[in-house]
């Protein structure tokens, strides 16, 4: 495998198309669609749609499998998911068309107890070890579901390590700032976006030179590759040569769910086949921004995506 992505928490995503959300209004829906989701499953369908030999994993919910495991056979992804007693949860997207973006209401997920926490911790680490090698990515994305705690992640994350894995990490609040200070080694690759990062560093990021040395300080403490998602604004790419501004092209947008899903997708293809920073990244977020313009998943061309990415504007900063 080139690229196993953790989502320890799926959901399947329920986006509502509206011409228009207006809170505590009665809304006629234009469409409506249930596809398979949670940031790593969302990462996993972009990279397996570049053509990295993906892995999806993490815990999936025995009651309602049924899209997860479609999806994957559709998208070529290997479903190395761990059922485990309980439905999937539901997170609901309204997808607003005249504003172009969207709103989530992100459910809490399957409630786990120290047992079957325990259980499910050891099934996911046998179903992870035979799959992992010297230099394949892993993806440790999303929230936790309700009773499992970062020590779960942290000691998932140290077996991947052993085994020689490089580990990206995307999650937010104290999850993150746990992971970060407890690690051994630091990941090889985080992308915060504004609100997370600023959750870590405990204080407001106004303008692009404070989120600058926000992730300049993160490489510091040892992270390879960050990737500050700034949504319309572009992205603060920070890595072995530098810091630079990204800023992306204008595309009409359908959706913002899944563009930093995208974004994380296309900067691990990107190194995989030998590219590095800021170029990686740029590709990544070229990604995003196709990404953004279907609420269905999948890419276009690729050489729709290398024109996105050749309107990308890098201003090194
Ligand atoms: O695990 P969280 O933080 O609730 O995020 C899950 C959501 O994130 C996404 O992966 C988009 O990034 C959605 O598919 C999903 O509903």
């Amino acid at each position: 495998m080139q690229l196993i992505t953790v989502t320890p928490n799926p959901a399947i995503d329920h986006t509502v198309s509206l011409d228009a959300l207006v809170p505590g209004a009665v809304h006629r829906a234009r469409a409506e669609q249930f596809e398979a989701g949670g940031k790593g499953i969302g990462v996993a369908a972009v990279a397996a749609a570049l053509g990295l030999r993906t892995a999806a994993s993490g815990w999936l919910g025995d009651q309602n499998p049924q899209l997860f495991e479609r999806a994957f056979a559709e998208r070529g992804i290997a479903d190395a998911m761990v059922r485990v007693p309980g439905r999937t949860r539901t997170n609901i997207k309204l997808a607003d068309a005249e504003r172009g973006d969207s709103t989530d209401i992100n459910l809490a997920g399957i409630a786990f107890d120290a047992e079957s926490t325990a259980q499910a911790e050891a099934a996911l680490l046998a179903r992870l070890e035979p799959l992992v090698a010297e230099g394949t990515w892993c993806t440790l994305a999303g929230s936790l579901p309700p009773g499992v705690g970062v020590d779960s992640l942290l000691r998932l994350a140290a077996a991947l390590r052993a085994r020689g894995a490089r580990l990206m990490v995307d999650t937010g609040g104290k999850v993150l700032a746990q992971l970060l200070d407890r690690l051994p080694a630091a990941p090889d690759f985080l992308k915060p976006n504004r609100a997370e990062l600023e959750e870590l560093v405990g204080q407001p990021l106004s303008g692009t030179a404070e989120v600058a040395q926000a992730a300049l300080a993160l490489r510091a403490r040892g992270i390879g590759h960050v990737v500050v998602s700034l949504g319309g604004d572009g992205a603060v790419i920070a890595g072995e040569g530098g810091c630079w501004l990204a800023l992306p092209p204008r595309v009409p947008v359908a959706t913002t769910v899944g563009a930093g899903d995208a974004l994380v997708a296309g900067t691990l293809a990107a190194l995989v086949e030998g590219r590095v920073f800021p170029e990686a990244a740029v590709f990544g977020m070229a990604c995003a921004a196709a990404r953004i313009q279907r609420i269905a998943p999948g890419l276009p061309p690729r050489a729709e995506i290398e024109a996105l990415a050749a309107r990308i504007v890098l201003q090194p900063l």
